[in-house]
């Protein structure tokens, strides 16, 4: 062991027994505890996990039996099943080692202790329960990434001069470590974006875990992010590994993070602050290093304006932000969007000669499309199945009117002046009165918006 590790509770009612303890092991753990009485056993296990607990078998004196350790090995382990007990019995007291062995624990060692024996056996422990832990959280990373690997991830495809824009922030950002906000409405692509930065950096052959804020209720959200102990709470039947602490090396990826509470707001932000978490019923904090990016499609900087979203905690997860245009102000994407998809899933339904027919595709550049990729992608999977000539005509698109395009209102005005104020007072709401994010929304320099707002008497 480099940096020393490991936390060892030494129990027994013998001062020389545990001055020896402290002497061997010192040097080589990172915590040794020592317990004279054994009644304090159970309130330093809930303060402190303990890798190895070395129990004595018999505490009042004159005693032989070891049945007072028995009961204490008992308790131990009714109190944490995982716990690893090695127990210390007399010299040839094999009877009683057997017993405990049976019981729970893990190990014995018999008395008077050769010092070579007590660090090798307390050593070999700690490096089972090490493995044991790593095991363990493993599996859930392993659980993760394979509800991952059931969704399917296709490749980025654009065409738009809007998208060539993301691309290009896409390669700048992917290779730091900096935190990225994406904005943009349901179904534009946040998530494959935060996929391909993650993709594209350093942290690539580590995880990306996902995070649905907007699905975790409230109650669940600490032990989801953080981690709980066994016992934290009543369904918390084991220790279990957060969300943050399971991502540590590769990218967490929060999506909805515009839709969580408030004070949940306040403890995502003191453990972003700290790189670190502590599992509920735990006060034991636990480093993280994770690249964080966020998504959300609601209007963030608004909420901050009104009291919804906290100003700091954005300002913690914007570091550099991609606001991911809607289809239809890249329309130059929906042909082949349609295509793909159209070739997915003709494949899917064993439909290969179907092709879209004249008129489809000016439809289907025309419309709105309120739901984005998303929507566009259910619409060509539902043609296909429905259709049952070789080419997909309009009808099969049942797109609702009420998502057309708004018609040019009557007495709209066209006075570019007009317009302009216009564009800064939305521009100006929608980021909250902030200057610096409306002036680079609006696509001006910070000066120019001031100069504008004092022409406009703004
Ligand atoms: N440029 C693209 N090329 C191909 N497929 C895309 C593209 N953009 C999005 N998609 C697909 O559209 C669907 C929606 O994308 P994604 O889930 O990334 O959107 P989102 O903005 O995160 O949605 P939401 O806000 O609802 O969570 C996915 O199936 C995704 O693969």
């Amino acid at each position: 062991m480099s940096k020393k590790e490991g936390k060892i509770l030494v129990v027994d009612d013998d001062q020389g027994v545990l001055y020896t303890a402290k002497m061997v092991l010192k040097p080589h753990f990172e915590m040794i505890k020592t317990e004279v009485n054994p009644n304090n056993i159970l309130a330093s296990l809930k303060e402190t996990d303990f890798d190895v607990i070395i129990l004595d078998m018999n505490f009042s004196y004159g005693t032989t039996s070891g049945k007072e350790g028995l009961t204490w090995l008992e308790r131990i382990l009714k109190s944490d099943p995982q716990a690893h007990v090695l127990v210390n019995t007399a010299y040839g007291d094999i009877q009683l080692a057997v017993d405990a062995m049976k019981r729970g624990a893990i190990d014995f060692l018999t008395k008077p202790w050769e010092k070579e024996k007590l660090l090798s056996t307390v050593r070999a422990i700690y490096e089972l329960n090490k493995s044991k832990k790593e095991v363990k959280n493993l599996k859930t990373k392993a659980r993760l990434l394979h509800d991952d690997l059931n969704q399917q991830y296709n490749q980025i495809i654009s065409q738009s001069p809007a998208m060539e824009r993301i691309f290009d922030a896409v390669n700048k950002v992917a290779s730091t470590d900096a935190n990225v906000l994406i904005l943009g409405e349901n179904g534009t692509g946040k998530e494959l974006i935060a996929r391909e930065i993650h993709r594209r950096s350093h942290r690539s052959n580590e995880s990306f875990i996902k995070v649905d804020l907007g699905s975790i209720p409230e109650t669940l959200f600490e032990s989801e992010l953080f981690g709980h102990k066994k016992g934290a709470f009543t369904d918390a039947r084991e220790d279990r590994a957060g969300r943050l602490e399971i991502a540590t090396g590769g990218s967490l990826f929060l999506d909805e993070i515009g839709n969580i509470a408030p004070s949940m707001q306040a403890k995502l932000l003191t453990v972003l602050q700290n790189r670190e978490v502590m599992r509920v019923g735990s006060n034991q904090p636990i480093p993280i290093d994770i690249r964080l990016i966020s998504a959300t499609n609601m209007p963030i900087y608004e909420m901050v304006a009104g009291n919804q979203f906290r100003q700091d905690l954005l300002y913690r997860i914007n570091t550099v932000e991609i606001q991911l245009p809607p289809l239809r102000e890249r329309v130059e994407d929906i042909d082949i969007l349609a295509d793909h998809y159209l070739d997915i899933y003709r494949k899917k339904y064993l439909k290969e000669h179907l092709s879209f027919g004249r008129d489809t595709m000016k439809k289907l550049t025309e419309y709105h499309w309120p739901g984005n990729i998303r929507e566009l992608q259910h619409a060509v999977e539902r043609a296909v199945i429905m259709s049952s000539s070789l080419k997909l005509q309009p009808s099969d698109f049942l797109l609702e009117n009420k998502h057309k395009k708004a018609p040019i209102k009557q007495n709209e005005s066209y006075n570019i002046e007009e317009l302009e104020k216009q564009a800064i007072e939305n521009a100006l709401k929608q980021c909250g009165g902030n200057l610096t994010r409306a002036a680079e929304v609006l696509g001006f320099g910070r000066s120019t918006l001031y100069r504008k707002m004092n022409k406009y008497n703004m």
